[in-house]
């Protein structure tokens, strides 16, 4: 069953046009993540969603209802926010059952459903402490356990792990992930960063500039980007772009190949000289420029002896290269 319906969703501030002709349906049960880059929108099509900001025009259906003028409140969703938003006041406990209070819940309700959540997300020790007695991360699984207890329709989180550092921000996407598969919930997740998408995503829609570019499982994206913009955005390090490659090039387009299909190889197409070697102990990148004075990554497994300065021969799969033409559009 459809969860979510967006057709023809426009959005403007005054005259700044920052949605436009957005259409998408997501199903129940699905983890939708919106990627793009900062200013393209994905903050605002949430809302939208939400119903903290109105469409200019089009509309929003949720479980198969039209909620355009539904306030937020009755929309049978909960959204998680990146600053957390915890009355600093009120326990845990109390913070994650103040949404069922006001909700005038059963008693025996809230305490049920709060003692759930607070199981799930390994909550027990730090019921009775104050929001300032958390860690980062623990405030964003209290943030979450809030949501949770209301047992929405549709999540929607919005860069909820930006404030986290890096190796807290992977343990906390890992127990979304599996959160998500224990509620078989809906889910819709705003983030700027790719790898979130990658790892999180049943499917994903890439936004620029307030469009749509592309829907798809990451794969489907990784593997076949519907333009220049898909393919350099996803997947890290970037796609290589090549426009003087000593291979067939489409007019004023590029070539594009993936870091970990260039491979080192004596007498390979492409000349180059390492500029910078990244020693990631699992795998190697080399930075090259090459002999056209273009700049390209190299992604080798494992560990690699290549030195800073050393000339390098690189060659590739024809069959794994792309060619975009010099509107950006993949043409193969
Ligand atoms: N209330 C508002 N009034 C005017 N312009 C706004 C308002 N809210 C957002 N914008 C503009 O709309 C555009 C999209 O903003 P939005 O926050 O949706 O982007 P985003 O993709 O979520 O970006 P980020 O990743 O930086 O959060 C931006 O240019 C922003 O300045």
């Amino acid at each position: 069953m459809t969860a979510l319906a967006l057709t023809n969703i426009c959005k403007s501030f005054g005259p700044v046009e920052v949605l436009k002709d957005i259409n998408l349906t997501v199903e129940e049960g699905e983890f939708v993540v919106f990627v793009g880059p900062s200013g393209c929108g994905k903050s605002t099509l949430l809302r939208v969603i939400a119903g903290l900001e109105d469409a200019t025009s089009g509309t929003v259906e949720i479980g198969g209802a039209q909620v355009n003028s539904v306030p937020p409140a009755k929309r049978g969703i909960a959204m998680v926010f990146q600053s957390y938003a915890l009355y600093p006041h009120l326990s845990v406990r109390d913070n994650m059952a103040l949404g069922l209070k006001q909700e005038n819940q059963p008693k025996s309700v809230i305490e049920a459903r709060v003692n759930k959540a607070v199981q799930m997300l390994d909550l027990g020790a730090y019921v009775d402490r104050r929001p300032s007695d958390l860690s980062g991360g623990q405030r964003q699984r209290v943030a979450i356990g809030r949501t949770i207890v209301r047992e929405p329709k549709l999540f929607l989180f919005d860069e909820p792990l930006s404030n986290l550092d890096a190796a807290l921000r992977m343990n906390t996407r890992v127990e979304i992930a599996e959160l998500q598969r224990t509620l078989s919930a809906t889910m819709i997740y705003v983030t700027h960063d790719q790898t979130e998408a990658m790892t999180l995503a049943d499917k994903i829609v890439v936004l620029r500039d307030g469009r749509i570019e592309q829907v798809g499982s990451p794969m489907e994206l990784y593997n076949n980007p519907v333009n220049q913009f898909v393919a350099g955005f996803l997947g890290s390090p970037a796609m290589n772009f090549l426009s003087k490659a000593p291979v067939s090039i489409p007019e004023n387009g590029v070539i594009g190949i993936r870091p970990e299909y260039l491979r080192p190889v004596s007498g390979g197409r492409i000349k180059g000289r390492v500029t910078h070697v990244e020693r990631l102990g699992g795998d190697t990148n080399l930075l090259v420029k090459t002999a056209q004075d273009e700049a390209l990554t190299v992604r080798i497994f494992g560990q690699d002896d290549t030195r800073v300065g050393e000339a390098i021969e690189l060659d590739f799969d024809d069959a794994k290269a792309f060619a975009f033409d010099h509107e950006q559009r993949r043409v193969i």
